[in-house]
Order: C-alpha cells, then structure tokens, then sequence
C-alpha cells in the first residue's frame, strides 16, 4: 500500500528535524525517514554536541595550566574516560528522545532506507511512499580517501569512543576535526601525548584567515601538537597495535592511532537521485538560495547540499526549505532565501578562534578596499588575568560604508565576541556605531573589549 504525505523528509539529524517541526507546526503531513539504528544526527550523537563534553574539560585543563603562576597551586587533571562516560550519559537518550519528539508532534517516524523510484515517489525498504514535496537531509561522512591502507584511520566518531587517548597520535588533515581533537587530547590525556597534523595543502584551515591561523598554530605548538603542510600521504601500515605514516617525500611518521581529519562528503550515492533529477557535485546536492534542488518541489538541506557543513546552517537552510514549502501551500510561491555572507564559524581549540565573513586573503583577492584593525599578543587585563599569551584579533571594514566585512578572533569565549561582530554585519551596522552601543557592555568582560578593536578604525 502506498502512503501519501503533503511533505518527507530523509534523515532524522539537524536539519531534518529542523524542516520536519516546521512543517509541521504549519499543519503539513510530514513522514521523516531514518536508516540509522540511532536516529538524531551527528551533531547530537558524534559532532558539535558530543564533542563538547571534551572541550569543556580540555578548557578547563589548559586554564589551570595557564593559571599556574597567578594563584592556581595545582593544575587540573582531565579523566577521558570519566568525560566519555558523561558525554554517553548524554548521546544515550538521543535517539529515543528523537523518535519520541517527532511522534508526539505528530509526525511519522518511518525507520529504513529512503531511495527516489520518481521525483514524487520515494521506496523505504520496498515500501512505497507518494509525497508532494521532499526535503533532502542525509548528511555527511567522513571522505573516501585514495590512500593504501586508509582503512586503518579512524573516524572522528570512534575517537570520541576511545577508552583511553593513546601517546602518540596522528591526524590526517588539518582542518576543524584535527585541530579541536588534537587540543583535546592535548590536555586530557593522562601521561604527556604527542599529536602531529599532516596537511596537504601549503597550510592548514584553508578557510580561515592566514595571518591567524599562524597565531593559531603557534599556541598548539606550544600546547605540544606539530603541523606540517604541504605532505601528500602514499600509505598507511600497521605493525602489531604500531601505525605508520608515509609520504610521498620519503618521510613516516609513527603512532599509536591514525584519526581521520580529512573532510566529509556529502551522504547522497544510494539515493537514486538520478531518477528525481536532481544534480549534485562532489561537494553535494546542487541548490539554490531558496535551497530547492535542479528537481521543483524536492528541497535539500545541511551537510549533503553543497553549501557549508555547520549545525546552524545545517538549521537555517532546512528552516528556509521548510518556509518556502509552506509558502507554495499558501499559493504565495518561494520567499525565503538563504544568505551565507555572515556565518560565523568558531574552532573549540584553546585559544578558540571564531571568524565571522571574510579573511583578509579573500578582500586582497577580491580586490575590495579596506581598512583593518588588528592585534596579537594582547597584554590587555582581560588576558593577564587568565596568563593567555596568544590572544589576537583582525576586524575589517569596508573603506566608504564602515561596515564589517570580517572579524576574526583568537580568544577564550571567542564564540561570545564573534557573535556581537557576526550581529553587526547582519543588521549593516557600521564601525562607528557598533563602537557607541558597545560602550556600555557589561564591564569587564571579553565583549567589553570590543571598543578597543574598534577604536582604530572611528
Ligand atoms: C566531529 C564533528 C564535530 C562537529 N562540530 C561542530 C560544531 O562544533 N559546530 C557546528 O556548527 N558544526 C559541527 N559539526 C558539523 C555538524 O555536526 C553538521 O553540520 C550537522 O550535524 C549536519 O546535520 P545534518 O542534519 O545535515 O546531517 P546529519 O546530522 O548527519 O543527519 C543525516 C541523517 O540522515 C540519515 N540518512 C542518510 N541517508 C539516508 C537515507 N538514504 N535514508 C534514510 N536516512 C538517511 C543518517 O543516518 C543521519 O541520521 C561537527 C561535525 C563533526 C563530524
Ligand atoms: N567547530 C566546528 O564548527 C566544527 C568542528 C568539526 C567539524 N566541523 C565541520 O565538519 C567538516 C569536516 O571536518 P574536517 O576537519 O574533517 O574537514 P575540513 O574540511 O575542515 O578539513 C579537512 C582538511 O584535510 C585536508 N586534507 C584533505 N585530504 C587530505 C589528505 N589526503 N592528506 C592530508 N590532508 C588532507 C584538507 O586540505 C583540509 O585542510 C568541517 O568542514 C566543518 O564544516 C565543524
């Protein structure tokens, strides 16, 4: 028998729970399909949400070691395993809470494998299910990487179930994963740890700001963890519980564990998208600001659209698709447009860095006229007090209009001060002005700061 909703949407993480409460909430019939034996997504079960159980601990390690000279006696120690148990308190009641929410809001839960048979017919496990509009929310894996034992790496989601960090690590990839897990290890492990991150580009977080990437890689230098860019990896060996790294220029590097840190591609090669007509890349599914795919009436969102893989934007975008939906209803066509010129995006390393719009590089590449406030090493009380050396910030603004065109931070709680410069930007407030209302932020603080990065440019 074939079941008929007004919308369906694949995948039960971020974005698809986004679009199908949305949905919902407009008095649509929603059925939501998941082929994972744990429903609620990677953010909640292995991403931003599970990871952060290790961030707060690896902060709270580093301040105490930070603090040594101004008060504290005896630096923290971190429990992995105590933090692992605490983050699984946490992950356990994911799923159960997840198929539980979606069935009191009434919404389907369907658990099986959704395929395209047309673009208004989608098979779950054999079973057929007609629908008006489909939303695209399957997410992301780690990447197929095209290096001889690349089997042995593991996965961001199995380190964060490891017993115990072992010695010596090594991350494939320098981009977020590497970068917030090679911190944490850093500071949580019980005996001195050694991470090393192989990057093959010329430097690591491409899409992060040079100048501060630098400062970045300098505090995790000091914090023990060694980059190298520029290392194309031929081979990945295993010798007993030993791994070994090799690279196309004669060099290994050896360690107890190989973590994978090398991108994620969109989840999208057994959807038969093919039969809907619907495009896709590498990157992912092809859509537009309306995030409606090459296929009318079938909409994508989150990690398996080609756009940017973060949780809010993951949101933002299932929330436009879900809008746009309720608005064809209504007969009132697509209103709601996405628009990614203010992302902000925050690496949870210590110092974190947060950026909000664009580097430096990118406004020289893109010829735009600027004026740029910047500093490092910031002796500012705010730091002094918490023995932080790195600190640094960069704020561009555009020359004539005043307005922020990036913002980049290197801080504790950089998320705090990224968010006022990411709120600037999307309420077109110029420099001058964002100055005057931040006079009064609640003193001291990090946010109180913000007037002297401005300052320089009234
Ligand atoms: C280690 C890690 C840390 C991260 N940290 C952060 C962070 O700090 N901040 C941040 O903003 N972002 C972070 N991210 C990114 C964030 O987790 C993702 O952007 C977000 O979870 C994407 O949500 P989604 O709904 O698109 O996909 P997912 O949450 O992956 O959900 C996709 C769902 O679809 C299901 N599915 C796939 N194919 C099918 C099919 N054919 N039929 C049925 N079901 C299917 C999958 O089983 C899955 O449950 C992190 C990611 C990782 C891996
Ligand atoms: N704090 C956060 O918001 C957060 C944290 C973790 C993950 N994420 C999201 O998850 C996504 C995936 O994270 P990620 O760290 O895996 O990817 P990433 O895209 O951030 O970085 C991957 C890095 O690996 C490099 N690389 C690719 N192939 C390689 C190879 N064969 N050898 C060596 N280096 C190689 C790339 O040049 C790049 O620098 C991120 O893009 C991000 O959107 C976000």
């Amino acid at each position: 028998m074939t079941s008929t909703y007004d919308a369906l949407v694949i995948g039960s993480g971020t974005a698809g729970q986004a679009a199908a409460y949305e949905l919902n909430r407009n008095g649509l019939s929603v059925g939501l399909v998941e082929h994972g034996q744990q429903p609620g997504g990677t953010c909640a079960l292995s991403g931003c949400q599970a990871k952060k159980w290790f961030y707060e601990g690896a902060e709270t390690v580093a301040r105490s070691r930070h603090l040594t000279d101004l008060g504290i006696t005896v630096p923290a120690l971190g429990s992995w395993s105590q933090l692992k148990e605490a983050k699984n308190r946490f992950t356990a009641k994911v799923p159960t809470n997840t198929v539980n929410g979606l069935k009191k809001a009434g919404i389907d839960f369907i658990p099986g494998h959704a395929r395209f048979v047309d673009p208004k017919t989608i098979s779950v496990d054999g079973r057929r299910i007609a629908t008006r509009f489909t939303i695209l929310a399957t997410g992301a894996a780690p990447m197929k990487l095209p290096i001889d034992g690349a089997q042995l790496m593991v996965s961001s989601s199995d380190f964060l179930e490891l017993d115990r960090l072992p010695r010596k690590i090594v991350f494939v990839g320098g981009g977020f994963i590497s970068f917030e897990f090679a911190h944490f290890a850093a500071r949580l492990g019980s005996e001195e740890i050694r991470c090393t991150i192989l990057e093959a580009g010329p430097r690591p977080l491409g899409p992060f700001d040079g100048e501060m990437v630098e400062l970045l890689s300098d505090a995790s230098a000091k914090a023990g963890i060694a980059i190298h860019n520029d290392v194309n990896i031929t081979s990945i060996g295993q010798t007993g519980s030993s791994f070994t790294v090799r690279t196309e220029d004669g060099r290994r590097f050896d360690s107890d564990l190989v973590v994978h840190g090398a991108g994620r591609e969109p989840e999208i090669t057994d959807l038969a998208l093919d039969r809907a007509d619907v495009q896709s890349s590498r990157r992912g599914i092809t859509v537009n600001e309306k995030m409606e795919t090459t296929s009318p009436g079938i909409f994508a969102a989150g990690d398996c659209a080609a756009t940017v893989q973060l949780a809010r934007v993951a949101d933002a975008e299932a929330q436009t698709a879900a809008a746009n939906i309720v608005s064809s209803c209504k007969d009132n066509g697509y209103e709601t447009f996405m628009d990614y010129t203010a992302v902000p995006a925050v690496l949870f390393t210590y110092p974190q860095y947060g950026m909000v719009g664009a580097t430096e590089d990118t406004l020289k590449d893109d010829g735009i006229d600027y004026e740029k406030s910047a500093g490092k090493e910031l002796g500012w009380p705010t730091y002094r007090r918490v023995g932080m050396k790195s600190a640094a910030f960069k704020v561009m603004i555009g020359r004539t209009d005043r307005r922020i065109l990036g913002a980049h931070i290197l801080s504790d709680n950089a998320t705090g001060l990224i968010n006022t410069f990411t709120l600037a930007m999307h309420n077109r407030i110029p420099a001058n002005e964002l100055h005057r209302q931040s006079v009064m932020t609640p003193y001291p603080s990090r946010e109180s700061d913000i007037i002297y990065m401005l300052k320089p440019l009234l």
